[in-house]
């Protein structure tokens, strides 16, 4: 559950996102909008890497400006960045590991964690090969373990079907469409196809702006994605 009010994030004295209201609940919300519309930022204040300068915001009914508090939503959060890294002499087995390490998972239910997130992209055969001797779309789905290992209660997801395959990306919606009705899942794209096959609902930023938010029913009758941006240019 993600509930925002007047949320406005800044870089210096660009204006990402402009006073956001905003109220998610358990489903795939699709998060669009053009270049430089201010998605990245948001979902980086969502997954509590960064401060919103002002505004109200609660995260699974938590304050994230209260440390212990914060601790509790990064606990249960799946973030999945627009680029990552990981040392490129780790394992599949020791990246996952790392973070349910980082997420505070217990010792004795990690491994299982691990190795059910590694199923779940599609990577068990390359469970111990290290991380740079795999293909650029096979370290996305890395990513994507990482974010699910701890079965995430808020998953946020930063164009996670870049570089996939088409089997993958369809491995991937279903697996999203499985996690909707226990999760919260916010998913930036620019993929038309990843909204129509596994998204509830869309929110449309412009120029750090909500235009839209509704079901994908009420975003055709608007006239569709690009005419709702043509209509705030
Ligand atoms: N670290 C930063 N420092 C300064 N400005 C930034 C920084 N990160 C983002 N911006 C600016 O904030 C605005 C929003 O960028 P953001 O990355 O959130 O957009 P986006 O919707 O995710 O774009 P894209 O679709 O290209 O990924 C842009 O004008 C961008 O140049």
């Amino acid at each position: 559950m993600i509930s925002a009010a007047r949320l406005t994030v800044r870089h210096r004295r660009m204006t990402a996102v402009d006073s956001l209201d905003l109220e998610l609940g358990d489903g795939v919300h699709a998060l669009l909008g053009p270049n430089g519309a201010g998605k990245s930022s948001l979902l980086r204040v969502l997954a509590t890497a960064a401060g919103a300068v002002e505004g109200r915001l609660t995260l699974l009914e938590r304050d994230p400006r209260r440390p212990a508090e914060r601790l509790e939503i990064r606990r249960r959060l799946g973030y999945l960045p627009q680029t990552f890294g990981m040392f490129g002499g780790f394992t599949v087995r020791e990246c996952v590991t790392y973070a349910a390490w980082l997420k505070d998972m217990p010792g004795r239910t990690a491994p299982e964690a691990v190795e059910r997130a590694v199923r779940e992209v599609g990577l068990t055969r390359r469970i111990d090969d290290k991380y740079r001797t795999l293909s650029g779309g096979m370290q996305r789905r890395v990513g994507i373990a990482q974010a699910l290992v701890n079965r995430p209660r808020m998953l946020l997801l930063d164009e996670p079907t870049t570089g996939l395959d088409p089997a993958e990306r369809e491995r991937f919606q279903t697996l999203l469409r499985h996690l909707a009705d226990s999760t919260t899942v916010v998913l930036a794209t620019h993929l038309m196809e990843d909204v129509r096959s596994c998204c509830d609902s869309a929110v449309i930023l412009h120029s750090g702006r909500k235009v839209f938010h509704g079901s994908l029913e009420e975003l055709r009758a608007a006239g569709g994605y690009s005419a709702v941006i043509a209509r705030h240019d």
